[in-house]
């Protein structure tokens, strides 16, 4: 018997193209909500949004680069006229570049890829917290969960030093939400994935992944359901009361 637990709900996706975001919009789906899709890959996000309409689902897709805040400001509008007020948000988007094969040392990264790259994963999350929180906070209830990472709290060679200073940010951004937005019946928690079976992963090579699974006390890489299902948890009535945490999704991997 499925779990409709997000029956009624409106939950908007970004980086729902593929990897962790597209399964955390399938189970959102899955579990009875309404799915706005968005991404600024636009073969991916449509292709998507074109397979959960055919399971049946009830979903809507954008393309835009989070960014870029006038293009979320008028992703969300349209979705939000056709599904109705958005009351969940997981800011999943992000980016983990490598220059040349590996992840640029700091004193070779380029003011612009830093830029770049803060301007995706840090500000693309501010961008819809910003969009969506004035109807959250007239409705009085809201959900956001925030994609942060292992990577926020503990030294990671396989990642380049924008991508751990956004992920420790998304942390400190995340508290603060919970505290200002509380009073008004929202919540904001984070989740810190460690090292996840995703198209991210394939600049990684099958012995470094294999050296983390070694390491992880569950013996394994994660997947990306396993991580929606705890955005699914946490943005449900199962946790009403759980607001400002971080949850690592990393198999014990780097306990902290
Ligand atoms: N895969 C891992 O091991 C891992 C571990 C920890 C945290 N994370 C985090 O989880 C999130 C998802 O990662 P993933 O592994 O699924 O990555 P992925 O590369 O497989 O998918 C990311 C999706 O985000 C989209 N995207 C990227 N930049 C965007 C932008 N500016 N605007 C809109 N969409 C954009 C991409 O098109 C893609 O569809 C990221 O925030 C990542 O940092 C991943
Ligand atoms: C795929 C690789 C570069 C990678 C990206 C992000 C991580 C993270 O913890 O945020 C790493 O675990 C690693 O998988």
């Amino acid at each position: 018997m499925k779990n409709l637990r997000h029956a009624g709900r409106v939950v908007l996706v970004t980086g729902a193209g593929g990897g962790i975001g597209a399964a955390i919009a399938r189970l959102y789906c899955e579990e009875g909500a309404s799915v706005a899709l968005v991404d600024f890959d636009e073969a991916s996000v449509r292709q998507q949004a074109a397979l959960l309409r055919e399971a049946g689902h009830t979903v809507e897709w954008a393309n835009a680069d989070v960014a870029q805040y006038d293009a979320c400001a008028r992703a969300c509008a349209q979705l939000a006229a056709k599904l109705g007020p958005i009351d969940t948000l997981i800011n999943n988007a992000g980016v983990s570049p490598k220059h040349n094969g590996a992840p640029a040392p700091v004193w070779e990264m380029h003011p612009q890829e830093w830029e770049r790259v803060v301007g995706i994963n840090l500000t693309g999350s501010f961008n819809l917290v910003r969009v969506l929180t004035p109807s959250m906070v007239e409705r009085r209830f809201g959900r956001i969960v925030n994609m942060s990472s292992v990577a926020g709290s503990a030294y990671l060679p396989i990642v380049a030093v924008h991508y751990s200073a956004t992920k420790a940010a998304i942390i400190g951004f995340t508290r603060h939400l919970a505290g200002e937005l509380g009073p008004y019946g929202i919540t904001a928690n984070a989740l810190a994935p460690g090292r996840i079976e995703t198209p991210m992963l394939k600049t990684v090579s099958a012995q470094a992944n294999q050296a983390v699974a070694a390491e992880t006390p569950l013996r394994r890489l994660g997947t990306p359901l396993e991580v929606a299902k705890v955005a699914c948890f946490l943005t449900s009535n199962e946790s009403d009361f759980v607001t400002g945490q971080v949850v690592d999704v990393a198999g014990g991997w780097l306990m902290r």
